[in-house]
Parts: structure tokens; C-alpha cells; sequence
């Protein structure tokens, strides 16, 4: 019995996910079916809805050719069976019998399913039947159509292939220490990282050494080079603007410099200084829209981490491509250059900028910078092969970064430029 509620809890997952474009992290907290659950049941629905997620275009277009109306004209839970059923199938190596009979268990337990379940039944037999037909679609496939023509136009089609195929893989966790990388290293079983961040293929964050005590903090390794190429001094002055939840606050805080942290989220800047406090670290934290918000006296540099669509963050969040839509975010260059255009009236002439996204769309990131300069509030200062050691790769012939990952590489996609200020 357990067996078809964890698929039911899956589906309901998806449900949530896909139909009310929730986050997997929101869903899962909002799904009563998932939270039913215990155990290995709960951590196979988790499975099942992510491992669907994560390659959802590819399921879609495989599932096509097996149904006699499309998809899109499914219920929505026969919908979300028929995904979780073909992910058992053919990607989790799920046992076909149970696969298929505890799915179908499922849509009759379940009153929105029930009509559909002769339905449901009759595609994955057929599904268990064919070898697995994921991997004979093209990798960017995984993706909404208009998505993978995005990332083809502005990465290339072989790096946006090589994008979707690390979408795939599990991402490690990657840790920031407060001081030492070597001594968090060793408490945690990590290996540290070129950059200086502590990696870990797996781990239950909260129960490893050090977490209690704030000696490190959970940060993609691409997110933490921002921080570090502003090269902050002790005592110095420095903005971080759209700083919450805070992880480059907590950065720029431990290396002694003084801190003004701005965002506009009340509860995000609530997370911000929940993580100072655990951290045991220091920061000013300012809620104000940082179009009109403006410091008593320049600084001499400032972070502005922009709101941005997020895109370079697939392999941890792989829904995002499909809760996402381009309307949105067509909306962030506007906000993004305005944001940049701001950051220029908050430090001294002669100050320096760190730009970033965590998006590889140019929209998002070379073209704001292009602009800024073109309007003439910055010219680049570039970033140097010496200062981003593991990251030599990314360099881009202007002297920014972006950080697409390659193999063994399993950070997130970060666009980053250094400014002066004219
Ligand atoms: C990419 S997140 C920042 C992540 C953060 N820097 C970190 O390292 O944890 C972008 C942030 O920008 C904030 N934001 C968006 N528009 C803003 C505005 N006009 N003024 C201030 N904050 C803004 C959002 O609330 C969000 O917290």
C-alpha cells in the first residue's frame, strides 16, 4: 500500500510543481499526500518528483507517441502519473511490475485520477515494454522549446547541450568557510576546491560538524567568487545591494569589513539575519528599495547581486525551466539596469562594482554591463586569470566571467563583471 501512496505523493508533487508553479522545496512543505509520508517512502516520492522534474521535456516527448490524445489534454493527475510512472521506468530503474502496478494502485485510490487508471495502465505497459528511450533525445530536449532556443542562442547549441547534460547530475553541496576552508575540510569530510570552497557529493546540511557553531555556510562555489574579486580590506566600507538571504554578505562580513546590507524583502532580510546569527558575524541591514535607497556617504565598493531569473541555477532547481515563464523574464533587464545604474550613485568616483547574475543569459548580464559602460558610469576592470583559480575557463574575452559548468564542475551558471566607477 505504501507503494502506490509515495507515487501518489510523487505525482501530487508534480502537480504542485508544474500546475501551481510552486517551487519542489514549496511543494513539498504544502503536499499533504508527501507529508503523510515517512522514511524511505517519503525520500523515494522526493526521488521520483525530482529525477521527473529534472528531465521533464525529455519524459514528455518519450511519453508522446504512447498516448492517443496529448498530454496536455490529460487530467492533471493522470498527468502527473503517467510522469512518474515513466520515470520509474526509464530512468530510475524501478522494478517495471511495481512500477507500473503501484502507479496504477494509485490514480484508483485517488478520486481525480480514478476515470483515467485504464488509461494510465494501458501507456505504461506499453512504456515497461521499449528500452529506455530518454537518452536518444537530444539532452536540451529536457527543456521548454523556447528555453533551449534561448540558451542555444546565446551560449551556442554544443554549450547549451553540455548545460542541459549537467542539468541531469545530482549537484554536490558546496560549503563557505567564516575562516578556515582547511578546517572545515576536515569536520566535514570535504575536499577543498581551486576557489576555496569545500565540496561534499552529499550530506544532511544540518547535522554536519560546524553548522551549530556557524563555522560555514551552504554557497554554490560560483556564487562565492563575487566577494571575493572585490577584494574587501578589513575596516573597509562596503555595500552589498539585493544582499538577502545574505550568503555574500556573510562573506564580505568575515573578512572585518563593515558592512551595509540592502534588500527590499522583509522576510528574506529576516533569513539574512538569522544566518549573521549563526555565523556570529556583523552587518548594517537595511530594508529599502535600492532604486531609492542611497548610503549618507559613498562607499568605496559595492556588490549588486541583481534579481534575475535564476537560469544558471537548473541543476539545483530544475523546475525553474518550467515554472518559469519568458514573459517574466523578459522583465528583469529593465530592473537590472536600473539597479546598476543606482549602484553608481552609492560609490565615490573611482570606486569599484562587482555585477552579478545567476543567469548565462546575455540579456541579464554582458548586455547591462554593456550599456552601463556605454552610458559612461564604468569602465571594466578585468578579471584576471591569477584571481579565479579552478575558474580560468570561464574568463570571457572582455574580462568578465561566466561560469558554465563542465564536467566534474558542479557549480551553478553565474555571470560576473567588475566595474569602476567614472
Ligand atoms: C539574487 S537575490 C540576492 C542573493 C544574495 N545576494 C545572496 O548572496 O544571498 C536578489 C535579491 O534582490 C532583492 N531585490 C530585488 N529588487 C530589489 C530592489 N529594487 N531593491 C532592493 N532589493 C531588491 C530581492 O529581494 C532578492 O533578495
Amino acid at each position: 500500500m505504501s507503494g502506490a501512496l509515495s507515487r501518489r505523493a510523487a505525482a501530487e508533487l508534480l502537480m504542485l510543481t508544474l500546475d501551481s508553479r510552486r517551487t519542489l522545496d514549496e511543494a513539498m512543505v504544502r503536499s499533504d499526500s508527501f507529508n503523510m509520508l515517512e522514511g524511505s517512502d517519503r525520500g523515494f516520492a522526493r526521488v521520483m518528483a525530482s529525477a521527473a522534474l529534472r528531465e521533464l521535456g525529455r519524459i514528455d516527448a518519450a511519453l508522446a507517441p504512447l498516448l492517443s490524445r496529448p498530454l496536455e489534454a490529460t487530467s492533471p493527475a493522470i498527468r502527473a502519473l503517467l510522469r512518474v510512472g515513466a520515470v520509474q521506468l526509464w530512468r530510475l530503474e524501478t522494478h517495471a511490475h511495481a512500477a507500473v502496478s503501484e502507479t496504477v494502485e494509485a490514480a484508483k485510490d485517488w478520486p481525480d485520477a480514478r476515470s483515467g487508471g485504464g488509461f494510465l495502465n494501458a501507456v505504461l505497459r506499453r512504456a515497461a515494454e521499449m528500452p529506455c528511450p530518454l537518452d536518444d533525445l537530444p539532452a536540451t530536449d529536457i527543456w521548454p522549446d523556447w528555453l533551449a532556443a534561448r540558451f542555444e542562442a546565446d551560449l551556442g547549441a554544443d554549450a547549451a547541450s553540455a548545460f542541459a547534460t549537467h542539468q541531469l547530475e545530482e549537484p554536490p553541496i558546496f560549503l563557505s568557510a567564516k575562516t578556515s576552508a582547511e578546517d572545515v575540510a576536515t569536520a566535514t569530510g570535504g575536499e577543498i576546491t581551486h576557489s576555496g570552497s569545500v565540496r561534499l557529493e552529499s550530506a544532511m546540511i544540518e547535522t554536519l560538524p560546524g553548522y551549530e557553531d556557524g563555522d560555514w555556510w551552504v554557497q554554490d562555489a560560483a556564487a562565492a567568487l563575487p566577494a571575493r574579486l572585490l577584494d574587501v580590506q578589513s575596516g573597509e566600507t562596503v555595500i552589498d545591494l539585493c544582499a538577502a538571504p545574505g550568503g555574500k554578505t556573510l562573506q564580505l562580513a568575515a573578512t572585518g569589513a563593515n558592512v551595509t546590507a540592502v534588500d527590499r524583502s522583509k522576510p528574506r532580510l529576516e533569513r539574512l539575519r538569522e544566518n549573521l546569527e549563526r555565523t556570529g558575524l556583523t552587518a548594517d541591514i537595511i530594508a529599502a528599495n535600492a532604486d531609492e535607497w542611497r548610503p549618507q556617504a559613498p562607499a568605496s565598493k559595492l556588490l549588486l547581486d541583481a534579481p534575475c531569473s535564476a537560469l544558471g541555477t537548473l541543476r539545483r532547481h530544475p523546475e525553474g525551466a518550467w515554472i518559469k515563464r519568458e514573459a517574466e523574464i523578459d522583465r528583469f533587464p529593465t530592473a537590472q539596469a536600473r539597479l546598476l545604474a543606482s549602484a553608481a550613485d552609492m560609490v565615490s568616483p573611482g570606486g569599484m562594482v562587482i555585477y552579478c547574475v545567476c543567469t548565462p543569459l546575455k540579456a541579464e548580464g554582458s548586455d547591462i554591463v554593456a550599456q552601463a559602460i556605454s552610458d559612461g558610469l564604468y569602465e571594466r576592470i578585468t578579471i584576471t586569470e591569477a584571481e579565479i583559480p579552478g575558474f580560468e575557463a570561464s574568463l570571457t574575452p572582455e574580462g568578465d566571467l561566466l561560469t558554465l559548468p563542465s564536467p566534474n564542475a558542479g557549480h551553478d551558471a553565474f555571470y560576473i563583471a567588475r566595474l569602476k566607477r567614472l
